[in-house]
Protein backbone atom coordinates (compact mmCIF):
# COMPACT_ATOMS: atom_id res chain seq x y z
CA UNK A 1 0.00 0.00 0.00
CA UNK A 2 1.60 3.23 -0.96
CA UNK A 3 0.54 6.19 2.16
CA UNK A 4 1.54 9.44 0.11
CA UNK A 5 -1.04 9.49 -2.20
CA UNK A 6 -4.50 9.28 -1.48
CA UNK A 7 -6.90 12.20 -2.41
CA UNK A 8 -7.88 14.27 0.76
CA UNK A 9 -11.37 13.37 0.77
CA UNK A 10 -10.65 9.59 0.38
CA UNK A 11 -9.31 7.27 2.35
CA UNK A 12 -6.22 5.23 2.11
CA UNK A 13 -7.62 2.32 3.43
CA UNK A 14 -8.59 2.07 -0.62
CA UNK A 15 -5.60 -0.35 -0.93
CA UNK A 16 -8.02 -2.90 1.25
CA UNK A 17 -10.71 -3.29 -1.85
CA UNK A 18 -9.63 -5.94 -3.17
CA UNK A 19 -9.31 -8.32 -0.33
CA UNK A 20 -11.81 -6.44 1.49
CA UNK A 21 -15.69 -7.47 1.59
CA UNK A 22 -17.76 -4.44 2.96
CA UNK A 23 -21.26 -3.68 3.42
CA UNK A 24 -24.12 -5.62 2.19
CA UNK A 25 -25.07 -4.01 -1.13
CA UNK A 26 -28.31 -5.09 -2.55
CA UNK A 27 -29.42 -6.82 1.11
CA UNK A 28 -33.23 -7.51 1.15
CA UNK A 29 -33.80 -5.85 4.40
CA UNK A 30 -36.72 -7.59 5.91
CA UNK A 31 -39.91 -6.44 4.76
CA UNK A 32 -39.34 -3.13 6.11
CA UNK A 33 -37.82 -1.50 3.00
CA UNK A 34 -40.03 -0.25 0.53
CA UNK A 35 -37.68 2.42 -1.31
CA UNK A 36 -37.86 1.95 -4.95
CA UNK A 37 -34.72 -0.01 -6.56
CA UNK A 38 -32.69 1.13 -9.27
CA UNK A 39 -31.86 -1.31 -11.71
CA UNK A 40 -28.48 -1.43 -10.22
CA UNK A 41 -30.09 -2.65 -6.86
CA UNK A 42 -28.81 1.09 -5.20
CA UNK A 43 -31.76 2.27 -3.66
CA UNK A 44 -33.64 5.57 -4.63
CA UNK A 45 -35.43 7.79 -1.61
CA UNK A 46 -37.62 10.42 -1.59
CA UNK A 47 -36.74 13.41 0.40
CA UNK A 48 -39.86 14.92 -0.57
CA UNK A 49 -41.22 12.90 2.85
CA UNK A 50 -39.16 14.77 4.63
CA UNK A 51 -39.93 18.17 3.49
CA UNK A 52 -43.66 17.23 3.76
CA UNK A 53 -44.11 17.51 7.42
CA UNK A 54 -45.92 14.56 7.43
CA UNK A 55 -44.78 12.60 10.55
CA UNK A 56 -45.77 9.03 8.98
CA UNK A 57 -43.92 9.67 6.05
CA UNK A 58 -41.16 11.03 7.93
CA UNK A 59 -40.54 8.23 10.30
CA UNK A 60 -41.07 5.84 7.05
CA UNK A 61 -38.55 7.32 5.23
CA UNK A 62 -35.64 7.72 7.99
CA UNK A 63 -36.53 3.78 8.42
CA UNK A 64 -35.54 3.24 4.78
CA UNK A 65 -32.66 5.60 5.60
CA UNK A 66 -31.41 4.32 8.65
CA UNK A 67 -31.86 0.54 6.58
CA UNK A 68 -29.75 1.84 3.88
CA UNK A 69 -27.16 3.50 5.80
CA UNK A 70 -26.71 0.17 7.75
CA UNK A 71 -26.55 -2.31 4.93
CA UNK A 72 -25.43 -0.16 1.41
CA UNK A 73 -23.81 2.70 2.55
CA UNK A 74 -25.14 3.38 -0.81
CA UNK A 75 -28.64 5.30 -1.99
CA UNK A 76 -30.05 7.90 -4.43
CA UNK A 77 -31.87 10.85 -3.20
CA UNK A 78 -34.96 12.50 -5.33
CA UNK A 79 -37.10 15.40 -4.65
CA UNK A 80 -34.18 17.14 -3.01
CA UNK A 81 -33.73 21.27 -2.60
CA UNK A 82 -30.85 21.62 -5.05
CA UNK A 83 -32.88 23.21 -8.55
CA UNK A 84 -32.28 21.07 -11.54
CA UNK A 85 -31.44 23.88 -13.63
CA UNK A 86 -28.93 24.17 -11.30
CA UNK A 87 -27.14 20.92 -11.57
CA UNK A 88 -27.85 21.12 -15.37
CA UNK A 89 -26.01 24.50 -15.30
CA UNK A 90 -23.24 23.06 -12.87
CA UNK A 91 -22.33 20.15 -15.55
CA UNK A 92 -22.63 22.29 -18.35
CA UNK A 93 -19.90 24.64 -16.58
CA UNK A 94 -17.55 21.51 -15.76
CA UNK A 95 -17.76 20.67 -19.53
CA UNK A 96 -17.38 24.12 -20.33
CA UNK A 97 -14.25 24.45 -18.05
CA UNK A 98 -12.06 21.03 -18.99
CA UNK A 99 -12.73 21.64 -22.37
CA UNK A 100 -10.74 24.84 -22.35
CA UNK A 101 -7.39 25.66 -22.89
CA UNK A 102 -4.39 24.34 -21.05
CA UNK A 103 -3.40 27.50 -20.10
CA UNK A 104 -6.82 28.79 -18.82
CA UNK A 105 -7.01 25.63 -16.33
CA UNK A 106 -3.53 25.82 -15.20
CA UNK A 107 -4.11 29.77 -14.34
CA UNK A 108 -5.96 28.50 -11.52
CA UNK A 109 -3.31 25.67 -10.95
CA UNK A 110 -3.97 23.77 -7.19
CA UNK A 111 -0.36 24.26 -6.51
CA UNK A 112 -1.02 27.60 -5.86
CA UNK A 113 -2.88 27.16 -3.42
CA UNK A 114 -2.02 26.79 0.48
CA UNK A 115 -5.44 24.66 0.70
CA UNK A 116 -5.10 22.62 -1.84
CA UNK A 117 -7.94 23.76 -3.85
CA UNK A 118 -7.69 24.69 -7.56
CA UNK A 119 -7.17 22.67 -10.54
CA UNK A 120 -5.42 19.22 -10.72
CA UNK A 121 -3.67 17.61 -14.06
CA UNK A 122 -4.79 14.42 -15.11
CA UNK A 123 -2.16 11.82 -13.61
CA UNK A 124 -1.64 13.79 -10.94
CA UNK A 125 -3.54 11.87 -7.81
CA UNK A 126 -3.17 8.93 -6.93
CA UNK A 127 -5.53 5.77 -5.21
CA UNK A 128 -3.72 3.32 -3.56
CA UNK A 129 -0.19 3.69 -5.49
CA UNK A 130 -2.31 3.52 -8.97
CA UNK A 131 -2.91 6.83 -11.19
CA UNK A 132 -6.02 7.68 -11.11
CA UNK A 133 -7.39 8.74 -14.77
CA UNK A 134 -9.17 12.36 -13.98
CA UNK A 135 -8.79 15.62 -13.88
CA UNK A 136 -10.34 18.03 -11.55
CA UNK A 137 -11.16 21.28 -9.75
CA UNK A 138 -11.36 21.37 -6.23
CA UNK A 139 -13.18 24.01 -4.13
CA UNK A 140 -13.99 24.80 -0.25
CA UNK A 141 -15.79 27.21 1.56
CA UNK A 142 -14.58 30.67 0.21
CA UNK A 143 -12.25 32.23 3.22
CA UNK A 144 -10.11 34.71 4.53
CA UNK A 145 -6.69 33.12 4.94
CA UNK A 146 -5.72 32.99 8.56
CA UNK A 147 -2.04 33.95 8.58
CA UNK A 148 -0.43 36.37 7.06
CA UNK A 149 1.74 35.28 3.65
CA UNK A 150 4.96 35.43 4.02
CA UNK A 151 6.97 35.20 0.57
CA UNK A 152 4.07 33.90 -0.97
CA UNK A 153 3.96 31.35 2.28
CA UNK A 154 1.77 30.76 4.73
CA UNK A 155 3.10 31.99 8.34
CA UNK A 156 4.19 28.54 9.65
CA UNK A 157 3.10 29.55 13.12
CA UNK A 158 -0.49 29.03 12.54
CA UNK A 159 -1.95 26.50 14.43
CA UNK A 160 -3.66 24.48 14.82
CA UNK A 161 -3.01 23.46 11.74
CA UNK A 162 -6.58 23.25 10.06
CA UNK A 163 -6.33 26.59 10.57
CA UNK A 164 -4.67 26.71 7.16
CA UNK A 165 -6.91 25.05 5.69
CA UNK A 166 -9.49 28.63 5.61
CA UNK A 167 -8.89 30.34 2.49
CA UNK A 168 -9.73 31.78 -0.49
CA UNK A 169 -10.82 29.47 -3.64
CA UNK A 170 -9.35 29.91 -7.20
CA UNK A 171 -11.99 31.52 -9.73
CA UNK A 172 -11.54 32.29 -13.28
CA UNK A 173 -12.76 35.81 -14.62
CA UNK A 174 -16.20 36.51 -16.38
CA UNK A 175 -14.72 37.00 -19.71
CA UNK A 176 -12.96 33.77 -19.39
CA UNK A 177 -16.15 31.53 -18.62
CA UNK A 178 -19.16 33.24 -17.92
CA UNK A 179 -20.88 32.85 -14.89
CA UNK A 180 -18.03 30.56 -13.30
CA UNK A 181 -18.07 32.09 -10.04
CA UNK A 182 -21.84 32.62 -9.44
CA UNK A 183 -22.93 29.09 -10.64
CA UNK A 184 -20.03 27.33 -7.88
CA UNK A 185 -20.96 29.32 -5.39
CA UNK A 186 -24.80 29.00 -5.89
CA UNK A 187 -24.08 25.24 -6.25
CA UNK A 188 -22.09 25.21 -2.93
CA UNK A 189 -24.43 27.05 -1.08
CA UNK A 190 -27.43 24.58 -2.01
CA UNK A 191 -25.53 21.72 -1.50
CA UNK A 192 -24.77 22.70 2.36
CA UNK A 193 -27.90 23.52 3.04
CA UNK A 194 -29.13 20.20 1.36
CA UNK A 195 -26.36 17.99 3.18
CA UNK A 196 -27.69 19.77 5.89
CA UNK A 197 -31.10 18.72 5.75
CA UNK A 198 -29.83 15.23 4.94
CA UNK A 199 -27.85 15.27 8.49
CA UNK A 200 -31.28 16.01 9.93
CA UNK A 201 -32.24 12.79 8.74
CA UNK A 202 -29.76 10.81 9.24
CA UNK A 203 -29.76 12.08 13.04
CA UNK A 204 -33.59 10.96 13.11
CA UNK A 205 -32.43 7.57 11.71
CA UNK A 206 -30.06 7.22 14.17
CA UNK A 207 -32.76 7.78 17.20
CA UNK A 208 -31.69 11.53 17.85
CA UNK A 209 -33.02 14.86 17.79
CA UNK A 210 -32.71 16.02 14.52
CA UNK A 211 -30.33 18.87 15.57
CA UNK A 212 -28.44 16.67 16.82
CA UNK A 213 -25.39 17.63 14.34
CA UNK A 214 -26.07 21.29 13.98
CA UNK A 215 -23.29 22.53 16.44
CA UNK A 216 -20.98 20.34 15.02
CA UNK A 217 -21.95 21.46 11.00
CA UNK A 218 -24.69 24.04 11.72
CA UNK A 219 -22.52 27.26 11.42
CA UNK A 220 -19.30 26.86 9.33
CA UNK A 221 -19.22 23.14 8.06
CA UNK A 222 -15.91 22.51 6.27
CA UNK A 223 -17.00 20.91 2.82
CA UNK A 224 -15.41 20.28 -0.23
CA UNK A 225 -16.29 20.28 -3.68
CA UNK A 226 -14.67 18.68 -6.76
CA UNK A 227 -15.56 19.06 -9.95
CA UNK A 228 -14.16 15.92 -11.95
CA UNK A 229 -13.86 14.66 -15.68
CA UNK A 230 -12.91 11.40 -16.80
CA UNK A 231 -11.33 10.95 -19.90
CA UNK A 232 -12.41 7.78 -22.25
CA UNK A 233 -9.48 4.93 -21.62
CA UNK A 234 -7.51 4.61 -24.67
CA UNK A 235 -8.33 1.58 -26.41
CA UNK A 236 -5.87 -1.63 -25.59
CA UNK A 237 -5.32 -1.35 -29.59
CA UNK A 238 -4.41 2.28 -29.42
CA UNK A 239 -2.02 1.57 -27.00
CA UNK A 240 -3.81 2.58 -23.45
CA UNK A 241 -4.04 0.49 -20.55
CA UNK A 242 -7.08 -0.39 -20.01
CA UNK A 243 -7.33 -1.42 -16.65
CA UNK A 244 -6.51 2.23 -15.73
CA UNK A 245 -9.19 3.73 -12.70
CA UNK A 246 -11.12 6.79 -12.91
CA UNK A 247 -10.46 6.52 -9.20
CA UNK A 248 -8.70 3.83 -7.89
CA UNK A 249 -11.16 1.51 -5.16
CA UNK A 250 -11.61 3.47 -1.82
CA UNK A 251 -13.60 4.11 1.10
CA UNK A 252 -14.97 8.68 1.73
CA UNK A 253 -13.03 9.53 4.70
CA UNK A 254 -15.44 12.63 5.68
CA UNK A 255 -19.24 12.18 6.72
CA UNK A 256 -21.33 12.04 3.89
CA UNK A 257 -20.87 12.51 0.34
CA UNK A 258 -22.78 13.50 -2.42
CA UNK A 259 -22.51 12.97 -5.89
CA UNK A 260 -24.04 14.97 -9.26
CA UNK A 261 -22.87 12.70 -12.29
CA UNK A 262 -23.84 13.38 -16.31
CA UNK A 263 -25.43 10.45 -18.41
CA UNK A 264 -22.16 8.43 -19.06
CA UNK A 265 -21.75 6.02 -15.70
CA UNK A 266 -18.65 4.36 -14.23
CA UNK A 267 -19.43 4.57 -10.74
CA UNK A 268 -19.36 0.97 -8.75
CA UNK A 269 -19.98 0.41 -5.32
CA UNK A 270 -18.76 -3.09 -3.75
CA UNK A 271 -21.25 -5.37 -2.71
CA UNK A 272 -21.31 -7.58 0.85
CA UNK A 273 -20.04 -10.42 -1.89
CA UNK A 274 -17.10 -8.74 -3.31
CA UNK A 275 -19.12 -8.02 -6.63
CA UNK A 276 -19.07 -4.58 -8.02
CA UNK A 277 -21.96 -3.16 -8.27
CA UNK A 278 -22.68 -0.07 -11.32
CA UNK A 279 -24.68 2.92 -9.60
CA UNK A 280 -25.95 4.01 -13.00
CA UNK A 281 -26.88 7.82 -13.74
CA UNK A 282 -30.71 8.94 -12.84
CA UNK A 283 -31.69 12.47 -13.90
CA UNK A 284 -32.97 14.40 -10.67
CA UNK A 285 -30.79 12.60 -8.23
CA UNK A 286 -27.89 12.50 -5.93
CA UNK A 287 -25.56 9.49 -5.06
CA UNK A 288 -25.00 9.47 -1.48
CA UNK A 289 -22.28 7.65 0.59
CA UNK A 290 -21.14 7.32 4.05
CA UNK A 291 -18.02 8.58 4.87
CA UNK A 292 -15.38 6.61 7.48
CA UNK A 293 -15.86 9.75 10.17
CA UNK A 294 -19.65 8.62 10.15
CA UNK A 295 -18.61 5.02 10.42
CA UNK A 296 -16.81 5.93 12.92
CA UNK A 297 -18.97 8.32 15.11
CA UNK A 298 -21.51 5.28 14.48
CA UNK A 299 -18.95 2.58 16.22
CA UNK A 300 -19.64 0.94 12.69
CA UNK A 301 -23.44 0.61 12.64
CA UNK A 302 -23.53 2.90 9.65
CA UNK A 303 -20.78 1.92 6.91
CA UNK A 304 -18.44 3.78 4.50
CA UNK A 305 -18.86 1.68 1.38
CA UNK A 306 -15.61 1.10 -0.90
CA UNK A 307 -16.06 2.34 -4.30
CA UNK A 308 -14.96 3.41 -7.40
CA UNK A 309 -14.91 4.73 -11.17
CA UNK A 310 -14.48 2.65 -14.24
CA UNK A 311 -13.90 5.45 -17.27
CA UNK A 312 -15.28 3.82 -20.35
CA UNK A 313 -13.46 3.60 -23.82
CA UNK A 314 -14.95 5.36 -26.67
CA UNK A 315 -15.41 9.12 -27.82
CA UNK A 316 -17.32 10.60 -24.23
CA UNK A 317 -15.84 11.94 -21.32
CA UNK A 318 -17.74 11.49 -18.08
CA UNK A 319 -18.23 14.07 -16.11
CA UNK A 320 -19.41 14.11 -12.05
CA UNK A 321 -19.06 16.57 -9.20
CA UNK A 322 -18.89 15.03 -5.83
CA UNK A 323 -19.53 17.23 -2.65
CA UNK A 324 -18.01 15.80 0.89
CA UNK A 325 -19.68 17.42 3.25
CA UNK A 326 -18.19 17.68 6.92
CA UNK A 327 -18.36 19.60 9.99
CA UNK A 328 -16.65 22.88 11.24
CA UNK A 329 -12.70 22.69 10.97
CA UNK A 330 -12.63 22.43 15.23
CA UNK A 331 -15.62 20.05 15.44
CA UNK A 332 -14.55 16.94 17.87
CA UNK A 333 -15.27 13.15 16.17
CA UNK A 334 -17.65 11.59 19.28
CA UNK A 335 -18.83 8.67 19.02
CA UNK A 336 -22.68 8.79 18.98
CA UNK A 337 -24.32 7.60 21.85
CA UNK A 338 -26.64 4.96 20.17
CA UNK A 339 -26.18 1.69 22.78
CA UNK A 340 -29.03 0.05 21.59
CA UNK A 341 -27.03 -0.95 18.13
CA UNK A 342 -23.54 -1.26 20.08
CA UNK A 343 -23.06 -4.91 19.01
CA UNK A 344 -22.39 -3.59 15.35
CA UNK A 345 -18.88 -2.67 14.91
CA UNK A 346 -17.00 -2.17 11.61
CA UNK A 347 -14.94 -5.33 12.54
CA UNK A 348 -18.61 -7.23 11.67
CA UNK A 349 -18.96 -4.15 8.60
CA UNK A 350 -15.87 -5.06 7.22
CA UNK A 351 -15.19 -8.81 8.01
CA UNK A 352 -11.46 -9.05 6.34
CA UNK A 353 -10.11 -5.61 6.44
CA UNK A 354 -7.22 -4.91 8.36
CA UNK A 355 -8.15 -3.41 11.96
CA UNK A 356 -5.90 -0.18 11.33
CA UNK A 357 -7.75 0.77 7.95
CA UNK A 358 -10.85 0.73 9.91
CA UNK A 359 -10.63 1.91 13.02
CA UNK A 360 -13.49 2.43 15.51
CA UNK A 361 -12.14 4.45 18.15
CA UNK A 362 -11.52 8.20 17.71
CA UNK A 363 -8.85 8.88 19.12
CA UNK A 364 -6.02 6.26 19.32
CA UNK A 365 -3.41 5.65 17.20
CA UNK A 366 -4.81 2.86 14.56
CA UNK A 367 -1.39 1.63 13.23
CA UNK A 368 1.75 3.45 12.78
CA UNK A 369 0.85 5.19 9.64
CA UNK A 370 -3.30 5.99 10.34
CA UNK A 371 -3.45 8.00 13.12
CA UNK A 372 -7.08 9.17 13.05
CA UNK A 373 -7.25 12.43 15.28
CA UNK A 374 -10.06 13.55 17.57
CA UNK A 375 -10.81 17.42 15.66
CA UNK A 376 -12.08 17.14 12.08
CA UNK A 377 -10.00 19.40 10.70
CA UNK A 378 -6.67 17.69 12.11
CA UNK A 379 -7.90 14.49 9.84
CA UNK A 380 -8.50 17.01 6.93
CA UNK A 381 -5.28 18.69 7.20
CA UNK A 382 -3.56 15.08 7.94
CA UNK A 383 -5.18 13.49 4.20
CA UNK A 384 -4.36 16.36 2.18
CA UNK A 385 -1.05 16.77 3.50
CA UNK A 386 -0.30 13.14 2.88
CA UNK A 387 -1.83 13.53 -0.41
CA UNK A 388 0.11 16.27 -1.98
CA UNK A 389 3.44 16.16 -0.16
CA UNK A 390 4.94 18.70 -3.17
CA UNK A 391 1.92 20.94 -1.49
CA UNK A 392 3.65 21.06 2.04
CA UNK A 393 7.19 21.78 0.38
CA UNK A 394 5.60 24.42 -1.23
CA UNK A 395 3.40 26.19 1.15
CA UNK A 396 3.82 24.89 4.48
CA UNK A 397 7.78 24.38 4.34
CA UNK A 398 7.63 24.33 8.70
CA UNK A 399 6.20 21.00 8.28
CA UNK A 400 9.02 19.43 6.03
CA UNK A 401 11.80 18.09 7.77
CA UNK A 402 15.54 18.21 6.11
CA UNK A 403 15.21 14.40 4.58
CA UNK A 404 11.70 15.22 3.31
CA UNK A 405 9.52 13.50 6.09
CA UNK A 406 6.51 15.56 6.69
CA UNK A 407 5.66 16.19 10.20
CA UNK A 408 1.63 17.12 11.51
CA UNK A 409 2.72 19.22 14.91
CA UNK A 410 -0.07 20.41 17.29
CA UNK A 411 2.06 23.50 18.10
CA UNK A 412 5.02 25.12 17.47
CA UNK A 413 7.79 23.17 20.07
CA UNK A 414 5.71 19.59 19.31
CA UNK A 415 7.87 16.55 18.22
CA UNK A 416 4.85 15.52 15.88
CA UNK A 417 3.85 12.44 13.93
CA UNK A 418 5.13 11.60 10.51
CA UNK A 419 2.46 11.80 7.83
CA UNK A 420 4.38 11.09 5.11
CA UNK A 421 8.02 9.32 4.24
CA UNK A 422 9.71 10.13 1.38
CA UNK A 423 10.10 6.76 -0.48
O1 LIG B 1 -16.88 10.87 -9.63
C1 LIG B 1 -17.39 9.89 -9.09
O2 LIG B 1 -18.26 9.20 -9.62
C2 LIG B 1 -16.96 9.46 -7.71
C3 LIG B 1 -15.78 10.20 -7.20
C4 LIG B 1 -15.32 9.72 -5.88
O3 LIG B 1 -15.68 8.66 -5.41
C5 LIG B 1 -14.43 10.57 -5.06
O4 LIG B 1 -13.91 11.57 -5.58
O5 LIG B 1 -14.25 10.26 -3.87
FE1 LIG C 1 -15.31 8.57 -3.28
Amino acid sequence: MVFGVAAASRSIAAAAAAAASPSSMGMNAGGIDRAESNECGVKVLDMSAYYSGDPHKLKDFVTQLHVQCRTTGFFYLQNHSVPQHLCDDMLQLARKFFTSSLDTKMSIDYTQSAQFRGYMRLGWENTAGLSDYREQLDFGPEEEEEADMINGRLNHLVYPLYRRLRGPNQWLSNETIPHFRPIVENFMLKMSTFSMEVMKCIALSLGLSKDYFDSSFGHRPHYQMKVARYPPVPEPEMGGNGSLYGVGPHTDSGYLSFLLQDDVGGLQALSKDGNWIDVLPRRGTFVVNLGEMLQLATNGLYLATMHRVVNCQGQKSRYSVPFFFNPRLDAKVEHIPITEFSNAGSKDAYPNAPVSNFPVRGNENCGARNKIFPIFGDNAFKSFARSHPQLVKMHHPDLREADGTIVFRESAGDNGYVLYFPS
